[in-house]
C-alpha cells in the first residue's frame, strides 16, 4: 500500500508550493531544467543517485525528474529504490531520457517511473508534465489525509496507525533499531461521559490528542487514535527505557490539564492509563506481538490502579 512517512495532515496541500529534485551527473542539464521550472517551483539538485536518495529520505520532495543515464548508481536503480521503500515510494519520478526505442522505454515502466521527458528538454513540456503530475501527487496527498485523520481529535486514525506500524516494523528490522508503542486509555470515562455528557466528552477527547501530540517531540514519533477513549504512540528507534520516561511525561501532562472528573476513583481530574513495550523487529516476533505486549501491561496499568505506566 502507498503511504507517506508522515500523515501528511497539514492543511495548505492546495496551496503550497511544489518542491522538486532534479537528478543529472551533469550540471548543465540541471541548469536547464532549474530555469525551466524556478518560477513555479522550489528546486533542488543533486548529481548522483546517492545523493538522491539521500536527499528523498530527508526531505521528501513532491517529484523527482531523474535522468536514467548515471555513473555509479543509475536512475533506474534510483528509481527502484524510492519505490522499495514505504518512506520514498509515493514520490512520482519522472525520467528525463535520451531513449528512442519502446525497450528502453519498458525498463522505466518497470522501474516506477511515471512518465518521460526527452531530451533535449522542451521547457513548456516540462512544465506542463510537472504540472499534471503534481496536481495529481496533491490530490492523492489531500485523499490520504483524509483517509488517514481522525475526524473528532484531528490526529491519525487507527487505519494510519495499522500502515505505520507496518512500515516501521520493516525500518527498524533493516536498520536493527527498537521500536517502542505505548498504548493509553482513559481512566474512568464512561462515567465521565455519563455525568458532564457526550459533547464534553468529544472536547476532552480533543484536549487529550492535542497534549500526546504536544509532549512527542521527534519528527518520526506518531500519536494516533485508536478507537474510542484509546490512543497508541508509535516511537521507531527508542528503547523501553526511553518509551517509559514519554510515557510518565504524557501522563503527567493529562494529568495536568486539570479536566475536572469528580466521578473518577484516583482524583478529581482525567488521568491515562499507559502500556509501554518495547522491541527488536525480526524473523521471531511480528508487529502483532508488540501490540499485544503494549496491551498487556496496559492492562497491568488498571489493574494496579489506573492514573499510571507501567512497562514490560
Ligand atoms: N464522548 C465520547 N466518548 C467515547 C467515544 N468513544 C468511546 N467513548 C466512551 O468511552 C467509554 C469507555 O468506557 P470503558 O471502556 O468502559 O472504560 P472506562 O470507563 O474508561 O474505564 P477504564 O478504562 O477501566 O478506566 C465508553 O463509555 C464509550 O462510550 C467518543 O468518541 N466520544
Amino acid at each position: 500500500m502507498n503511504i507517506p512517512a508522515m500523515p501528511s495532515l497539514s492543511p495548505d496541500l492546495g496551496q503550497r508550493r511544489g518542491q522538486l529534485l532534479v537528478v543529472d551527473d551533469q550540471p548543465i542539464n540541471i541548469h536547464v531544467i532549474h530555469q525551466a521550472l524556478t518560477a513555479d517551483y522550489d528546486v533542488f539538485a543533486a548529481t548522483s543517485g546517492e545523493q538522491a536518495l539521500a536527499f528523498c529520505q530527508k526531505t521528501l520532495p513532491d517529484l523527482v525528474l531523474l535522468d536514467v543515464v548515471m555513473p555509479v548508481m543509475d536512475g533506474l536503480e534510483v528509481c527502484r529504490r524510492l519505490k522499495q521503500n514505504p518512506d520514498t515510494q509515493n514520490i512520482p519520478v519522472v525520467f528525463i531520457t535520451a531513449y528512442q526505442h519502446p525497450e528502453e522505454e519498458n525498463i522505466c515502466w518497470a522501474a516506477g517511473g511515471v512518465d518521460f521527458v526527452n531530451k533535449p528538454v522542451n521547457p513548456v513540456t516540462l512544465r506542463n508534465r510537472v504540472k499534471a503530475h503534481l496536481t495529481l501527487k496533491f490530490q492523492a496527498d489531500m485523499l490520504r489525509m483524509i483517509a488517514f485523520n481522525d475526524g473528532l481529535t484531528h490526529i491519525a486514525n487507527r487505519r494510519y496507525f495499522d500502515v505505520r506500524l507496518e512500515a516501521e516494523w520493516q525500518r527498524c528490522s533493516r536498520n536493527g533499531s527498537t521500536l517502542a508503542l505505548l498504548m493509553i486509555d482513559i481512566d474512568f470515562f464512561k462515567r465521565y461521559n455519563d455525568r458532564y455528557g457526550h459533547p464534553t466528552g468529544d472536547d476532552s477527547l480533543r484536549q487529550v490528542a492535542a497534549a500526546l501530540t504536544a509532549n512527542l517531540n521527534r519528527p518520526f514519533d506518531l500519536v494516533a487514535r485508536y478507537g474510542g477513549e484509546e490512543f497508541v504512540c508509535l516511537l521507531p528507534d527508542t528503547d523501553l527505557a526511553g518509551a517509559t520516561a514519554i510515557a510518565k511525561k504524557l501522563e503527567l501532562a493529562v494529568r495536568q490539564l486539570g479536566i475536572e472528573h469528580l466521578g473518577s476513583d484516583i482524583g478529581q481530574v482525567i488521568t491515562i492509563s499507559v502500556g509501554v513495550a518495547a522491541s527488536h523487529p525480526d524473523q521471531h516476533n511480528t508487529s502483532a506481538s508488540l501490540v499485544q505486549q503494549a496491551d498487556v501491561q496496559l492492562y497491568q496499568a488498571k489493574q494496579q490502579g489506573r492514573g499510571r505506566v507501567c512497562a514490560g
